[in-house]
């Protein structure tokens, strides 16, 4: 997958592509990054990217052309697909990130100061993303966070296939607990089931305990989800005993 982002802080993107599960991933040759910079594409001297609202407002927007020129760019060397962060954007999930792990690439376009100037969204931009309903300076880190939820998903990035399976959401389900040496911490033991031996008996504790999390947690993530015969039979035993 070729990623390339539009953005004024490409050295932000190194703690993605310099660090972890995505680093090698990249070095491995799975996925390649570029950073394309709107200010070299700024038709004045002074590379003026943004300007003052018209109507009026605080802080600064970011003007249509030196944007336009930089995707035109991006899509010069690839044809991926286009997609602005920002908080007006259709919530990112992990069936969207599935979705995007299947193309061959992605520009993705990072606003800063009061966003951009709409014109933009109509001419250029596939789709509008929001990683969460808040607001932070830039839209670097939420297309990093687009960036390693999609690479996650892309087979071999994570070395064993099987985990991003297991992964939150991947089943619809929050993660079960987890556990490691030792043994007991704190006066807390690790549940014996887990050091039983049997597969059958751990895998159904641990499809319980997600079932029990999301029911708990995130009661919304069970509204909408399919359930096997399985999990109706343990959500019917977890909802007994929280009325117990
Ligand atoms: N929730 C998000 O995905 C998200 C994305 C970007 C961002 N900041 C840049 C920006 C961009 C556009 C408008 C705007 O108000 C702020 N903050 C949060």
């Amino acid at each position: 997958m070729y990623i390339q982002a539009v953005t004024l802080f490409g050295e932000m993107f190194r703690s993605i592509t310099e660090h972890g599960v995505t680093g090698r991933a990249l070095q491995r040759g799975l996925w390649q990054f570029d950073a394309v910079n709107p200010r070299q594409f700024a038709d004045n001297k002074l590379g003026y990217i943004d300007d003052r609202p018209f109507g009026g407002g605080p802080g600064m927007i970011m003007m249509a052309e030196p944007l336009q020129a930089a995707i035109h760019a991006a899509k010069s060397q690839q044809n991926g697909r286009v997609i602005y962060l920002s908080p007006q954007g259709a919530p990112l999930t992990h069936r969207k990130a599935a979705e995007l792990a299947k193309l061959d690439g992605l520009i993705l376009v990072c606003g800063r100061y009061e966003g951009i100037d709409e014109r933009l969204l109509t001419s250029s931009i596939d789709e509008e993303i929001s990683i969460g309903d808040f607001v932070v300076s830039g839209g670097e880190l939420p297309a990093m966070m687009l960036m390693d939820a999609v690479l996650r998903l892309i087979p071999g990035v994570l070395g064993d296939a099987d985990s991003a399976g297991q992964d939150s959401f991947a089943n619809g389900l929050l993660d079960c607990p987890h556990y490691t040496r030792p043994i007991e911490f704190q006066g807390m033991a690790v549940p014996a089931v887990l050091r039983s031996g049997n597969h059958a008996l751990i895998a159904e504790w641990r499809l319980e305990q997600a079932l029990r999390r999301t029911l708990l947690r995130r009661p919304d993530l069970l509204a909408e989800r399919e359930l096997t015969p399985e999990e109706s039979r343990l959500l019917r035993k977890i909802r007994q005993e929280e009325r117990d």
